[in-house]
């Protein structure tokens, strides 16, 4: 832009062209918002890994309701669950390091997020505030991947920028908030809108700045 000397921020995610090879997968690259980056991804996970996440998480959240604190969060009305390790989520886990260009050591492991009608996320960050303790080893990206489609509401938005992405199975939004600028950081305010019709699940990966789990 003419008159404009200000550079732009180098980011984690550094895939060029319209594809990203991983190891067992081709992602393609849909869109992208460049600063700060979100970019919409397809092909992230085929029909059957996205069955069998919600299937295999189905059960795990039904069995962690029972003697959980019912305490109501106004924020997050969804009920998640963190992924135990099996070969698939293994796997998975793999190849959205490979995207995310992160370790997968760094991450806080695959999270599922189931929404019904009327359920929501409201306007958020990921990551910690510098007030508190775990913003020591911060999280510096995600990635949000649609497990199915859902008959209607529960887009993600950034209000910020003014943008919307609906959900689709099989794919994914990734944002990354490490600038050091850091009213970039803060354009990453996100939500998940109230569904209105059917489920909307999710699964989520959070990565850290360091080291965060051993795997
Ligand atoms: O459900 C969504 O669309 C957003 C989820 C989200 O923001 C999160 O898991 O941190
Ligand atoms: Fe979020």
């Amino acid at each position: 832009m003419i008159g404009n000397t200000t550079e732009k921020e180098r980011t984690i995610f550094d895939h060029a062209g319209n594809t990203i090879k991983t190891e067992d997968r081709e992602i393609r690259i849909i869109a992208k918002y460049e600063e700060p980056l979100v970019v919409v991804l397809g092909n992230v996970l085929s029909d059957e890994e996205c069955d069998e996440l919600i299937n295999h998480s189905r059960e795990q959240l039904q069995r962690s309701k029972i003697g959980q604190d019912h305490a109501v969060n106004q924020i997050r009305t969804s009920s998640g669950v963190f992924c135990e390790e099996n070969e698939t989520v293994t796997r998975i886990e793999k190849r959205f390091s490979q995207i995310m260009n992160i370790p997968v050591e760094n991450s806080d492991g695959l999270q599922i997020l189931l929404y019904t009608p009327g359920q929501e996320y409201q306007p958020h960050y990921d990551f910690f505030a510098e007030t508190s303790r775990a913003s020591t080893n911060n999280r510096i990206s995600t990635l949000v991947m649609y497990l199915n489609d859902v008959e209607d509401g529960g887009e993600t938005t950034f209000p910020m920028l003014n943008l919307s992405i609906f959900p689709s199975k099989g794919m994914a939004v990734y944002f990354e908030y490490f600038y050091s600028n850091h009213e970039l950081n803060d354009l990453t305010l996100h939500a998940g809108t109230p569904v209105i019709k059917g489920e909307k699940w999710v699964a989520t990966m959070w990565m850290r700045r360091q080291v965060f789990r051993f795997s």
